[in-house]
């Protein structure tokens, strides 16, 4: 099975558990695709054999967590910088499982107040935010660049993250994410739209599996 692993803080521990079932031998023939270099560190020493995406591009099963999810099952991700190559090795996979705890459930995308990650060049960056924030598609939405420190926070594929923050949700996320990705220079962005199979969300009265 070709597995991809995904990248946050709820994704690390479906890593170790994979890692500790190999090591159990209840786990067997595996090769995993991970989606960061956080990831590829952990998983590589837990003992999980690993793969490119260029040398396993096609993946049975991906997990990952989400920042949001709305009654669709389309999430926002991102919010640990991870979009791009998420989305990639994701998008590569027969089956995608998201990961979440209920504080991620939102009514509508970016309903959550927190950030949606879009990810820039580096070249010219404020430019960039400057027609994100003008899109009609992402009306009232606010764009700040994401920092690390003083500096700006650089993503593992060397580029710089836009967060946008909305004081309602996205009108309309499937405009929002075809208006973003037609401007040049912008990479990818955080909403991960019909992608997601199957969403596990673990509550104060237990486990909730909702699927398409
Ligand atoms: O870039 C980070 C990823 O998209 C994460 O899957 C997402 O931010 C959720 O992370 P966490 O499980 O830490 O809330």
């Amino acid at each position: 099975m070709v597995l991809g692993l995904g990248t946050g803080s709820t994704a690390a521990f479906a890593v170790d558990r994979i890692g500790q079932l190999l090591k159990e031998g209840k786990l067997k023939n595996i090769v995993a695709v991970p989606t960061s270099i956080r990831t590829y560190e952990q998983a590589k020493s837990l003992g999980i054999p690993l793969a490119t995406l260029d040398e396993q591009p096609n993946l049975d099963l991906a997990i990952d967590g989400a920042d949001e999810v709305d009654p669709a099952l389309n999430v926002v991700k991102g919010r640990g910088g991870a979009l791009l190559r998420e989305k990639m090795v994701e998008l590569a996979s027969k089956k995608f499982v998201c990961i979440v705890d209920e504080s991620k459930l939102v009514d509508g995308l970016g309903g959550s107040k927190d950030a949606m990650p879009v990810e820039v060049v580096q070249f010219c960056w404020k430019y960039n935010l400057e027609r994100l924030q003008a899109l009609p598609e992402l009306a009232g939405c606010k764009a700040k660049l994401r920092m690390n420190g003083e500096k700006p926070y650089v993503t593992d594929n060397s580029n710089y993250i836009v967060d946008l923050y909305f004081d309602t949700p996205i009108k309309d996320s499937h405009a929002a994410s075809k208006a973003i990705l037609a401007l040049v220079g912008v990479v990818d962005h955080g909403l991960f739209l019909d992608m997601v199979d199957v969403v596990i969300i673990a509550g104060s009265t237990g486990i909730e599996v909702k699927q398409k």
